[in-house]
């Protein structure tokens, strides 16, 4: 199987478990690996016979943007459902990443992987 990815998708969103979370938006960074199968589109050369990433990256920003979870789990989930469900991939790791939230750290957050590899 192939894969497409995306390397720091970068959205501001309303996450987090405190208070002081809850009243600004913060900076996420979203990594994905999507498998496909690549043959079909590299023999047509048409994006239409594979997984459009800036069709997913769109439709990503605009969930997480709107989206208000506690939770960086519940984010990554959502992503990972959203990508199963509207662009028929079988598998999919989902990495969100929370620069600067815990002091003394670059980043911390959560990788999931969903679906059959
Ligand atoms: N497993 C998790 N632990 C924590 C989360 C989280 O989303 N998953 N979130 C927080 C806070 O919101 C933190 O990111 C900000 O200080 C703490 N632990």
């Amino acid at each position: 199987m192939d894969i497409l990815f995306v390397r720091e998708l970068k959205v501001d969103t309303r996450i987090g478990i405190y208070d002081w979370e809850r009243q600004v938006k913060q900076t996420v960074l979203i990594d994905l690996e999507i498998a496909a199968d690549t043959h079909a589109a590299a023999q047509s050369d048409k994006v239409e016979q594979t997984i459009n990433y800036q069709t997913v990256c769109q439709r990503l920003v605009s969930h997480i943007s709107a989206s208000e979870v506690e939770l960086v789990e519940t984010l990554a989930e959502q992503i990972a459902d959203i990508i199963r469900g509207e662009f028929a991939a079988r598998w999919v790791q989902v990495t969100v990443h929370k620069p600067a939230a815990v002091r003394g750290t670059r980043d911390v957050g959560v990788r999931i992987e969903r679906g059959k590899d």
